[in-house]
């Protein structure tokens, strides 16, 4: 038996699609096009391409993209005070600060300074709260993609166990949050978990989020499992080449799986095109009109 690759890639085609269609007559009544701006420090070449394609995304869902490149010699006070002009550009919309930082620059005093309104990315503890009290607000793109997908493959969750491996406030956190919203029963298992197999081996969800190459292997999971394998990493290939692994071993785990989604192609893509639905979601909210129904 071999279970089905759950298809992110295509599914965040249609997502895209569906904001694309959308963004016409946001500038109708506007007079403008919603705007995301993309701030990225320092010169680490993984981050500029991951930059780039979101810019590339941005213009072709028919939204203004403003990039904003700044050495690694930058400092926390000229970073924020970038920051707070873009609070101030009715311009933009959306302002994602590319993760990580470098070394003395700290993450949290950047996020915070962001407007909670223009917050695509939902990391700001105004958004984090709001997730985590069931009020409206914007949600982090990747755990987001990642109930897309798990209720476009499986519908209702309730009811459902749901493993969530890693706590962070970018994925596991809010991850967990948004299966207990569609009442899953939630277990979040982290470094300090004992027995992990044995956790993971309860869940008929199981979203990895660990950063660890192929950790969670095919014999960690109940027989018929849908897996989400949140994890990019870059790992030695062939020769002196190297290849994109998840957190999940692929090949093992699809054996004993229900449903499972690949990397590269899976939750990847649907972060970039949830940022997208995110910037529209923001654009209509600062406007004072309804967001487009079904995105
Ligand atoms: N597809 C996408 O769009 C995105 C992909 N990612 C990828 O997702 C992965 C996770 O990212 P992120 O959440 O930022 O990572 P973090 O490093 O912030 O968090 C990793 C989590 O995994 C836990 N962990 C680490 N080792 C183990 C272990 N051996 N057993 C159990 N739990 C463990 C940590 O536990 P503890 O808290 O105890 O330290 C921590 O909670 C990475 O591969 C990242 O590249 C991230 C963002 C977007
Ligand atoms: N403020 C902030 N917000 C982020 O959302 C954010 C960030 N910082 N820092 C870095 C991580 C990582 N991330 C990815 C986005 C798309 C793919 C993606 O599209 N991946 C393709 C493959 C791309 C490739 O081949 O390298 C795929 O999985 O198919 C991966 C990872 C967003 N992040």
């Amino acid at each position: 038996m071999s279970g089905d690759i759950i298809d992110g890639k295509a599914f965040a085609e249609r997502l895209r699609q569906r904001v694309a269609e959308a963004v016409p007559q946001f500038v109708e009544t506007e007079a403008r096009a919603p705007g995301l701006a993309v701030v990225i420090v320092g010169e680490d070449p993984a981050s500029h391409v991951y930059v780039r394609s979101k810019g590339k995304a941005t213009v072709a869902a028919g939204m203004a993209s403003f990039e904003h490149r700044l050495p690694d010699t930058t400092s926390q006070e000229e970073l924020i005070a970038l920051v707070e002009q873009l609070n101030l550009d009715d311009a933009v919309d959306g302002i994602l600060v590319q993760l990580p930082l470098p070394a003395g620059i700290d993450d949290k005093a950047v996020i915070e300074a962001i407007d909670p309104a223009k917050d695509v990315d939902g990391f700001h503890v105004a958004n984090a709260g709001r997730l985590a009290v069931g009020e409206e607000g914007l949600v982090p793109c990747t755990p987001l993609g990642c109930l897309m997908l798990l209720k476009d493959r499986l519908g209702d969750l309730s009811g459902l166990e749901a493993v969530v491996v890693g706590r962070s406030n970018i994925v596991g956190k809010p991850m967990a949050q948004l299966l207990l919203q569609q009442n899953c029963t939630v277990t979040i298992a982290h470094s300090r978990t004992r027995d992990l197999p044995g956790v993971v081996r309860r869940a008929d969800i199981v979203v990895a989020a660990v950063g660890r190459p192929e950790m969670i292997r095919g014999d960690w999971l109940k027989p018929g499992a849908t897996v989400i394998d949140v994890g990019i990493n870059r790992i030695a290939g062939e020769g002196d080449r190297t290849r994109l692994v998840g957190d999940v071993d692929f090949e093992s785990a699809r054996q004993v799986a229900g449903g499972i989604t690949p990397v590269p192609g899976g939750v990847g893509p649907m972060t970039i095109a949830v940022l997208l639905r995110n910037t529209l979601v923001a654009a209509c909210a600062r406007a004072g009109i309804a967001p487009p129904a079904g995105l």
